[in-house]
């Protein structure tokens, strides 16, 4: 990456996006180019070809895409499988025809098998059947994946593919349904302290294990490996560490200051029962995260305070 090359991050107003952009204005770059879901459906392919036909980056950061918690990907099916699909091939096909010079294609580590042995390494892909829930993400991630490889292989494009853990941050999604686990405890807890109320019920069992990467630890790696990486096939993104969803709600409680009780809804689903990164290729490429768990919760918890309280942006 060169500091005048055209940036184009698609996604730049989300969480992981947004990482991106303040990594990127701390290194130096300042070309860069934006358009809002509004201003452009990336699932629309006449809107994208006009866009990339008029803008012409040369750096793609694909951080766009339909995302969400467990309930979301199992609601939204359709809309998981589709959208995701037609944002990445609109992004990635119009990079070809419009002669990108690099792109990064962000997945996810539910593209994994779920019973694959632990903890997940990059060629456990194809391995096994995927969990039921978030399933039609799944299927579209791996798409993405396939798709830059085949691109890499057919007209030689540049294009890589990162596979990052659960990931929380500023600019994370509260909504109290469709969010992950980090922000809907985040959000659950501090309303149940407000409330004075003497619990706070979480879904499913809290048995299952996640690994939590802070997003500007992420937006740090996916930088890094966009100057060193230039590989087919993907590289997790994570920290190598893991925790039960059980003994994350007692941080998050204990972040907020809830004094009360924690509930289970077994009725909730559960999901994966463990989905822990090797993180081995991402450490011999020479990148390993900063933001420790409980440090990152204290940081996240302080922007939905600020967010909610002082600007009313909290979803409802
Ligand atoms: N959050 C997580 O835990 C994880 C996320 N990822 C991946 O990281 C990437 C970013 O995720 P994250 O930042 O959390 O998600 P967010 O929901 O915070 O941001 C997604 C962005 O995608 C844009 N977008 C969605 N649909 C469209 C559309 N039809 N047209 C144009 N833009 C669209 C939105 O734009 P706008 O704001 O303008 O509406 C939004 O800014 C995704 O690829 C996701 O799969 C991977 C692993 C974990
Ligand atoms: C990033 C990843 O995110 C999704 O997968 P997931 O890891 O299962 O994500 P999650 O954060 O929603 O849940 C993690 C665990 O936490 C439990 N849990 C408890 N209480 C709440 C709760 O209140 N909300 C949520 N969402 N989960 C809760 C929940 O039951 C589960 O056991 C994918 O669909 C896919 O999008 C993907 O790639």
């Amino acid at each position: 990456m060169d500091k005048n090359d055209k940036i184009y991050i698609a996604g730049h107003r989300g969480m992981v996006g947004s990482a991106i952009h303040r990594k990127l204005q701390k290194e130096g770059y300042s070309n860069f180019v934006f358009r809002t879901s509004n201003e452009l459906d990336l699932r629309d392919q006449q809107q994208v070809a006009a866009f990339f036909a008029e803008e012409k980056p040369d750096i793609v950061f694909l951080a766009a895409a339909k995302v969400g918690g467990i309930v979301a990907n199992n609601t939204y099916r359709a809309e998981f499988l589709y959208d995701n699909l037609q944002i990445q091939n609109n992004i990635i096909h119009q990079s070809y025809l419009n002669g990108v010079k690099k792109l990064m294609f962000l997945g996810s580590s539910c593209i994994y098998p779920k019973l694959a042995p632990q903890p997940l390494k990059e060629d456990y892909l194809l391995t096994g059947p995927l969990e039921i829930t978030n399933e039609p993400y799944a299927i579209a991630k791996i798409a993405g994946i396939k798709m830059c490889d085949a691109y890499r292989a057919q007209y030689g494009c540049n294009y890589i593919s990162v596979m990052p853990t659960n990931l929380y941050g500023y600019n994370d999604n509260y909504h109290p349904e469709n969010s992950h686990v980090l922000p809907a405890l985040i959000r659950r807890f501090h309303e149940a302290k407000e409330q004075d109320l003497p619990s706070v019920t979480i879904w499913g069992t809290g048995s299952p294990k996640r690994e939590f990467l802070f997003a500007d630890d992420l937006a740090d790696a996916c930088y890094y490996l966009m100057q060193n990486f230039n590989e087919e096939g993907l590289v997790n993104i994570g920290t190598g560490e893991d925790i039960s969803i059980a003994d994350l709600a007692q941080l998050v409680k204990k972040t907020v200051g809830f004094e009360g009780i924690i509930k289970f809804d077994t009725t909730k689903p559960d999901g994966t029962p463990r989905k822990l990164m090797d993180v081995s290729k991402l450490h011999s490429q020479g990148w390993k995260h900063t933001i420790e768990l409980e440090e990152g919760i204290s940081l996240a918890y302080q922007d939905f305070v600020e967010k909610q309280l002082v600007r009313g942006e909290i979803q409802t």
